[in-house]
């Protein structure tokens, strides 16, 4: 029997923007349930890797699979429904919509119906947006947010944003999760419950992929790093072989 494919592969990815190269030639293969890192210093390519896997952006060559069918090209809403969702380096939110609706947004790509029927309010669709309120609550819970459901997102805490996007991005049911920079911005009591979210999301089956500065965020929940440098990977491992690799150091200080 042929082997199951990565959930997600990508062969030979590179992007350039004007002069700038920002990926080359990246090749890497993401398993399924595990914690994925995704390091470097600043302009590394970090963000752009999550634009390219999420569609934002389309590589100008290379290859990505989920599950072994081919994503590249593909359009941001059609990912998403493969199975892929994001949070944003700057919070993105409806902010004059409640908390419940945001979330409701991003379970729409599993309906029958859509935005577009939930918006018209059709009967035929009612029962649907029942299911998906009380889904949407579940996840309200689930991510430890304890705000009343109809409250507006845009008067949230920061840090409470930032829950409330990982909640939307979960509502649309994905197989791999990309958080961009989750802790910018959080206390470390919000940090330290971040990661065990984190911890948790994993748990239920999502494969995670973790862009973050806050090392000891990273090294804690994540079961693989891979270290970027100007758009080309420097490395990949187990976090301990990660804090040990030579390459890396120097990149992080400027040495070598
Ligand atoms: N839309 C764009 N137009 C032009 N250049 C871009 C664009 N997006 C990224 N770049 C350039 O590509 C390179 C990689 O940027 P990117 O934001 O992916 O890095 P990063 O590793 O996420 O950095 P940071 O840690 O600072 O967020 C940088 O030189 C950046 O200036």
């Amino acid at each position: 029997m042929a082997d199951k494919p990565k959930l997600l592969t990508l062969q030979e990815i590179s992007k350039a923007f004007g002069g700038v190269q920002a990926l080359s030639g990246i090749s890497f293969a993401v398993d399924e349930g595990v914690i994925m890192g995704l390091i470097g210093p600043n302009g590394a390519g970090k963000t752009t890797l999550f634009n390219v896997i999420t569609g934002a952006y389309t590589a100008d060559s290379g290859n990505i699979f989920l599950e072994g069918v081919s994503i590249r090209g593909k359009r941001i809403q059609d990912i998403v429904r493969l199975g892929i969702s994001r949070t944003f380096q700057n919070v993105e939110l409806f902010e004059r919509m409640s908390v419940i609706e945001n979330i409701m947004v991003g379970g729409h790509v599993r309906t029958r119906t859509g935005l577009w029927g939930a918006v018209t309010r059709l009967p035929a669709v009612r029962k649907e947006e029942t299911a998906l309120k009380a889904r949407a609550r579940k996840l309200l819970d689930f991510v430890g947010l304890t705000v009343a459901p109809d409250q507006r997102s845009g008067d949230l805490p920061f840090g409470w944003q930032r829950l409330l996007e990982i909640a939307r991005a979960l509502a649309s049911d994905p197989k791999v999760l990309l958080l961009d920079e989750p802790a910018a911005g959080l206390n470390a009591v919000e940090t330290e419950r971040l990661g065990i979210l984190i911890r948790k999301i994993r748990d239920l089956g999502v494969t995670v992929m973790l862009v973050e500065h806050d090392m000891s965020l990273t090294m804690n929940v994540c079961d693989r790093i891979l270290v970027l440098d100007q758009g080309r990977m420097l490395a990949e491992g187990a976090p301990r072989e990660i804090q040990s690799n030579a390459a890396v150091m120097s990149a992080y200080l400027g040495t070598g």
